[in-house]
């Protein structure tokens, strides 16, 4: 009996400590959050840290990218990963946090049945959108020259596919299109995606605010512009992103190069001088880190099975 009731006490948390929303909860608030208000700020987390501190910022949604994803595993950019593993880092990030999350799902991993499976497992893991690209396997980051796309007819079926197997899933169609074939071809395709189901478009690599401005007067449909570093577009704000009617602004790369370049920092600090003491001042304390990640809960959690185990049920 008391066991049962232990059981019982673990489904209604989430990992371990947090209520977890539902996939259809998680969508639905991205949804109505892209389609009205300010502009969305969307920090990528390339882990469960980042995402929990972007919680702790109260910042709405986090983005999964795929160039962060794959650096956190030492590989670049270049469609490297398999779904199963992007869902897996996914579900580890909405656990951790319990936020909307978009995940970049690249080209869906393959052709119009691998688009399919990513988005079965991507829902699976409760994300609430993916952000697919038109780009051809291999695929590459897209600030780089050197693109290849696929035509326009795969990439509406890819998104029909996926807003079939997958309704409450938002789809964010991202067009490359800009860098290979020009504006007018990047606005052409954004309205063929549309048309095939995409909630919204994410028009790749623009490089300056008339682009910007062109864009958003022929596509009508919410926005995504992307503040990625070191790439084509200068750097704007979320509040120049908004004038120009941007709904959504991601910062894909941001956390994980910020956590790099502090790990290089702090490693040569102690190969040069065998000790890390300079450094304590940039690092989280021990009390920051459990705060974060909530540790005294767990530590009372697991009292009070200790506590049952040991025969007192309350
Ligand atoms: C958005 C992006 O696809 C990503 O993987 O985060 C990259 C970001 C980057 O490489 O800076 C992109 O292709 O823009």
């Amino acid at each position: 009996m008391i066991a049962k009731k232990i059981v019982l006490g673990w489904t209604t948390m989430s990992w371990l400590i947090e209520q977890e929303p539902e996939q259809k909860d998680l969508a639905a608030r991205f949804l109505q959050r892209m389609d009205s208000g300010p502009i969305m700020k969307i920090p990528g987390a390339h882990d469960g840290m980042a995402a929990r501190i972007a919680k702790q910022f109260e910042f709405e949604a986090i983005y999964l990218s795929g160039a962060a994803y794959s650096a956190s595993r030492g590989l670049p950019d270049l469609g490297l990963i398999y779904s199963n593993e992007v869902a897996d880092r996914a579900r580890e990030l909405i656990r951790s946090s319990g936020l909307p999350l978009l995940v970049d799902i690249d080209t869906g991993f393959g052709g119009i049945l691998n688009a399919a499976r990513t988005a079965k497992e991507m829902l699976e893991a409760k994300v609430a959108a993916v952000q697919i690209e038109d780009q051809e396997m291999p695929k590459k980051c897209g600030h780089l020259n050197g693109k290849r796309l696929v035509s326009i007819e795969e990439m509406q079926q890819k998104i029909s596919i996926i807003k079939e197997m997958c309704p409450s899933l938002v789809v964010i169609a991202r067009t490359d299109a800009k860098g290979v074939e020009g504006m007018e071809s990047a606005i052409d395709r954004a309205s063929h995606y549309m048309a095939a189901g995409a909630d919204g478009i994410f028009p790749e690599a623009l490089e300056n605010e008339q682009e910007f401005r062109r864009f958003r007067a022929a596509v009508d449909c919410p926005l995504l512009a992307n503040m990625t570093e070191f790439g084509k577009t200068p750097y704007f704000t979320a509040d120049q992103f908004q004038s120009w009617g941007y709904n959504m602004v991601i910062y894909p790369v941001t956390s994980l190069r910020v956590a790099a370049k502090a790990y290089e920092r702090v490693f040569t600090e102690i190969s040069r001088t065998g000790t890390q003491v300079q450094s304590l001042d940039d690092m989280q304390t021990r009390k920051e880190l459990y705060d974060t990640i909530r540790y005294d809960e767990y530590e009372k959690l697991d009292g009070k099975i200790a506590q049952r185990e040991g025969g007192d049920a309350k």
